[in-house]
């Protein structure tokens, strides 16, 4: 019976595609579940037509609807088609023409390649190249390069790159799995590591030893697991299309797939990638697996740091888990809410602008001479961190990551202050979130856990008394706890490894470097931001965290500028790329605006509703709406995606935000950390865009930003 499967490039294209289309593509799929080949063929509306000057008569294509049609892979052994693409008429036949099939015979999957701009391009590059022996695969050798299955074409035309920037060229054409090879080794893997992280990844979808039959496109399909989808029913295939968060479900890649669905880990487990490498969806689904062995009684606690992430996830598991029943037993919560519950204390938090005075008076109280700043931070920093409970404690306590000194003569006072701000807390009925993390996990260890599984997204930021309550909330046993962090991330500054909080994750710690969210020009763009800085392992601080491999398969435009003379010009300009986003069909859900201050947002907000675009403000428990565009400060779009994102406000005094740094002379290492925090800022509100970004200033830009090098333009675009 002939089937119509879908390329993972497909997919990709959904969210973009237009209800038609998509109905079109559905009917498509039913006309192959009931027609044979022969009808197939003969169907007017279908049209299932072979083109003229072809590279590959196996590329054919299928009509959708007036105007649109698909490209498909239509082989001449077996009944299973592979839907391509959706474009445009004339597109399609445009692309259609240039393609070429061919199955890997060494992962065993059917690659596509775009052989006639290969072709053109080759020739071209090896007029320029110099001497083969200072190309960029020139030290491996061609068994090595076959070994990991690039044929013959493929060798010959990455022979004549001499630079990552042409292996970037050649990328969007080159067949999948050979193109992640080629990039792996550009990146400095060894052919080993390379054959470990691609090419094993890729057999494991398949289950066959036999010798590869380079014609047998039946078989190579089903072994294409990673980016081709073969749907069961009418259903599933509904699913995927109205609800592009369940095209993933489908393409886990096996990287993913293996550390979501390991049956048991026999500890603590981590994993760490840079942005939109999937380490939410990697958690979404090693909650789901654990939901599937879960004991009678059993409970799971999945947790992150900020509310709106807590909204984001519960709609994920949502779409992954359909049974109620079983979601039931998971619990979505901050770590905060969490260690409220634990509590179940009727006492204020204190807000963070409550704080100053507070330390203000209890250093007054005390005798103290420490500013409200320090005293705050050796609070948060050494006394929390440390778990110290008395003053014979602290006096000898390690005051390791601060810097600034403090002799044991001067602790009595820190202490007294101390002190006093907390029994004064507590008398005003008040509470700090991070005191009430340390007396839930006080509270646990005397009465003991209360989950089987405790899984944790965002895990960067959080600081050694929440650790230790997610500790002592799960006992330690195998799967006990599933981490997924970024040092690249932190945003927060709280910088502490789980070796330092007795989580041992060694050998149970997988690294992502496969970038699915954004476009390898925006991805590029924000990475530059960070280039050069160090950055702490999540697991070990002793050790440095790297983004070594760190890429994207999306290809588009790149990161736009945007200089403005005064506030004003920037949010006209702001305006208009909304609205020019607006008019190429993006809708304003899938549109995020962010900046470093509350009230830029407002104004933000205020400007697009003034000028007819509907725009709101991110809600802690609603983080994107479908029908207006989203508009919130930085730390709040952690973790978030947009298919669109400006950034707003990136000048000099706001990014970084010097009330934000502590001065050098209160603490020298601090003032670096926040630093490198507000630098990760930028970094995370800029790669939470999928296709679009779009950056702006007025006046000076921020030191963060590469040196532009130009005066404003007359109409503010950085050339
Ligand atoms: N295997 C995959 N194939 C295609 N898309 C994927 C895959 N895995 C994840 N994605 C998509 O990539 C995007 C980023 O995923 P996710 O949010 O899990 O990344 P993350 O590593 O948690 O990101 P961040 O650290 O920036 O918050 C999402 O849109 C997700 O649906």
């Amino acid at each position: 019976m002939p089937r119509l499967a879908f390329d993972i490039a497909f997919c990709a294209q959904l969210p973009k595609l237009q209800g038609t289309v998509r109905k079109g593509v559905f009917d498509a799929w039913e006309k192959f579940e009931r027609l044979t080949l022969d009808q197939l063929f003969k169907d007017p509306g279908l049209k299932l037509e072979s083109l003229k000057n072809a590279r590959d008569p196996h590329i054919r294509t299928i009509r959708i609807d007036r105007g649109t049609r698909a490209v498909v892979l239509a082989p001449d052994s077996g009944d299973t088609y592979v839907l391509l693409r959706v474009l445009p008429h004339d597109e399609a036949n445009s692309w259609a023409v240039k393609q070429k099939a061919s199955i890997n015979t060494v992962t065993r999957a059917v690659e596509i390649r775009d052989i006639a701009v290969l072709e053109e391009l080759t020739p071209a590059y090896e007029r320029i190249a110099p001497a083969p022996e200072q190309r960029l695969f020139a030290r491996f050798s061609d068994g090595d390069l076959s070994a990991l299955g690039i044929d013959g074409t493929t060798l010959r035309q990455a022979r004549v790159l001499t630079s990552l920037e042409q292996l970037d060229a050649f990328a969007p054409f080159f067949p999948q799995d050979q193109r992640e090879v080629l990039e792996y080794l550009a990146a400095g893997f060894a052919v080993e590591d390379v054959w470990r992280e691609v090419v094993a990844v890729n057999l494991a979808a398949t289950d066959s030893t036999e010798p590869v039959n380079p014609a047998d496109y039946e078989t190579a399909i089903r072994h294409t697991r990673t980016r081709i989808a073969l749907v069961t029913g009418s259903d599933e295939l509904r699913e995927i299309l109205d609800k592009p968060f369940a095209a993933w479900r489908v393409f886990l890649h096996p990287s993913q797939h293996r550390v979501a669905y390991r049956p048991s880990y026999s500890g603590p487990a981590q994993v760490t990638g840079g942005p939109g490498t999937g380490k939410t969806v990697v958690a979404l689904h090693r909650v789901r697996h654990l939901l599937g062995h879960l004991r009678d009684g059993d409970r799971i606690l999945l947790t992150t740091y900020t509310n709106a992430l807590v909204a984001a996830l519960r709609a994920g598991l949502a779409e992954l888990v359909d049974d109620e029943t079983l979601r039931d037993r998971v619990d979505i919560m901050t770590v905060d809410a969490f260690a409220g519950r634990v509590l179940s204390t009727s006492r204020r938090p204190l807000r963070a602008d409550e704080e100053p005075a507070r330390w203000q008076q209890a250093a007054r109280a005390a005798g103290s001479t420490g500013s409200p700043q320090f005293l705050a931070q050796e609070y948060k920093h050494v006394v929390l961190a440390q778990n110290l409970r008395t003053y014979e404690q602290y006096e000898t306590a390690e005051r390791k990551g601060r810097g600034s000194a403090l002799p044991v003569a001067a602790r009595p006072p820190v202490w007294g202050a101390i002190e006093e701000f907390t029994t004064r807390l507590a008398s005003d009925g008040l509470r700090t979130y991070l005191e009430t993390c340390s007396e839930a996990a006080d509270l646990l260890e005397r009465t003991g856990p209360r989950y089987r599984h405790v899984v944790i997204d965002e895990a960067q930021d959080l600081h050694p008394a929440q650790w230790r309550l997610l500790r002592a909330a799960v006992p330690m046993r195998p799967d006990d706890l599933f981490i997924a962090g970024d040092p690249h991330q932190r945003i927060y500054d709280s910088k502490v490894s789980l070796k330092a909080v007795g989580i041992k994750v060694a050998g149970r710690s997988t690294k992502m470097r496969k970038n699915y969210r954004s476009t390898h020009e925006i991805l590029s763009w924000s990475t530059a931001l960070l280039v050069g800085r160090p950055f702490a392992e999540l697991e070990d601080d002793a050790r440095h965290e790297t983004l070594l491999g760190y890429r994207s398969a999306l290809h588009g435009s790149g990161p736009e500028m945007h200089a403005a003379s005064s506030l004003e010009a920037e949010l006209t300009a702001l305006v208009a790329r909304v609205r020019s986003w607006l008019e190429d069909g993006v809708s304003p859900g899938d549109i995020g605006v962010s900046a470093r201050f509350k009230r830029t947002c407002d104004r933000v907000a205020e400007r697009l509703s003034a000028a007819g675009i509907p725009a709101q403000r991110l809600r802690a428990d609603r983080p994107t709406t479908v029908d207006a565009v989203n508009v919130g400060t930085m730390h709040s779009f952690k973790g978030l995606e947009y298919r669109c994102v400006a950034v707003a406000g990136v000048h000099d005094g706001a990014v970084p935000f010097p009330k934000a740094v502590t001065p050098v002379d209160v603490d020298r290492l601090q003032h670096e950390a926040d630093l490198l925090a507000e630098r990760c800022l930028l970094f995370v509100a800029c790669t939470r865009a999928r296709d679009g970004l779009y950056v702006s200033w007025a006046g000076e830009p921020s030191p963060f930003l590469p040196q532009q090098g130009c005066e404003v333009e007359e109409n503010g675009a950085v050339p």
